[in-house]
């Protein structure tokens, strides 16, 4: 009798204690579409629906260790990256990548908090684009974060496309420029898909809302949880994206201010469908 593989993700990201994104927002995404998480820690973060409070790295070290003690027991088939802080961090979490050979890496290269705060500091984008990009197999940028990686700034279509193609030279295989800080046009939202040959739109409606926390980190884990699934990257980035339509459209209403999305949604709607 052969015995079921159980898909394994790991997330490397911050903790957002209000539960909207960080960890929890990826925790969460796993355990819903049906994968094991584990989670490295990077920074512990005092944040609710109406900012961040306070922000307490871990050293370098501590993330290291968690990585090393998840990689070499348990065993990881896809893993993602969040906020990582400093640019420490980020190169011995690009040496713990390395080591372990993993290729199934999803990169969500946090920056800056919707509420303003930094998630990462200034300088070190560098490290970000020298030492986890080309280890990449997606990477998905907002567009603020799509403009510093690639050095320039987005007005059209046609720069997203530029946008992508430089960060996709840096070495990741897949680039996914997400549009929800689209200038509001429209009743439609894009994410711009680009694989080194072909650019792929993937329209969603654009739900008028303020509940929008941690949209990023779900998406991001919603794509691992797929490719730790077994599933193609543009099969992981689809539903994905159906994740985060499904849990921006249902969102709890939590908070004073920009609330979290509805983890429970996606799986929910696909309940309600097969009975
Ligand atoms: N109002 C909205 N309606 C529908 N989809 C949205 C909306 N806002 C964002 N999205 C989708 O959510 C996903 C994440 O995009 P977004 O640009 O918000 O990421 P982000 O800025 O990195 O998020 P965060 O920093 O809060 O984690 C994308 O697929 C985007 O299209
Ligand atoms: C810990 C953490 N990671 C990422 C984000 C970006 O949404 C956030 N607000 N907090």
């Amino acid at each position: 009798m052969s015995v079921a593989v159980i898909p394994r993700a790991l997330t490397i990201a911050g903790s957002d204690s209000g539960g909207g994104a960080g960890i929890q927002a990826d925790l969460k995404t796993f355990q819903e579409l049906g994968v094991y998480g584990m989670s490295a820690l990077t920074a512990v973060t005092a944040q609710n629906t109406l900012g961040v409070q306070g922000v307490y790295p871990l050293s370098a070290e501590a993330a290291a260790a968690q990585i090393e003690s998840v990689g070499c027991d348990l065993g990881v088939h896809a893993l993602k990256t969040g906020m990582l802080f400093n640019a420490d961090i980020i190169s011995a979490v690009a040496d713990k990548i390395s080591s372990f050979g993993w290729k199934n890496v999803v990169v969500d290269p946090v920056m800056i908090a919707k509420g303003g705060a930094d998630l990462l500091q200034a300088e070190a984008v560098t490290a970000l684009k020298r030492d986890l990009l080309p280890l990449a197999l997606i990477v998905t940028p907002n567009l603020p974060e799509a403009e510093v990686l690639a050095g320039m700034s987005i007005y059209s279509m046609e720069d997203r496309r530029e946008a992508a193609k430089r960060i996709h030279d840096m070495g990741s295989d897949f680039v996914v420029i997400k549009g929800g800080h689209e200038e509001k046009e429209g009743d439609q939202i894009t994410d711009l898909i680009y694989d080194g040959r072909v650019f792929t739109k993937l329209l969603g409606r654009r739900v008028e809302t303020v509940h929008t926390h941690g949209t990023g980190c779900t998406f991001s884990a919603a794509i691992t949880a797929g490719l730790a699934k077994g599933m193609s990257e543009m099969a992981a980035i689809t539903e994905g994206r159906a994740f985060i339509q499904a849990a921006i459209e249902d969102s709890l209403g939590l908070g004073q201010g920009h609330g979290p999305t509805n983890h429970w949604a996606y799986g929910r709607r696909r309940q309600a469908v097969t009975q």
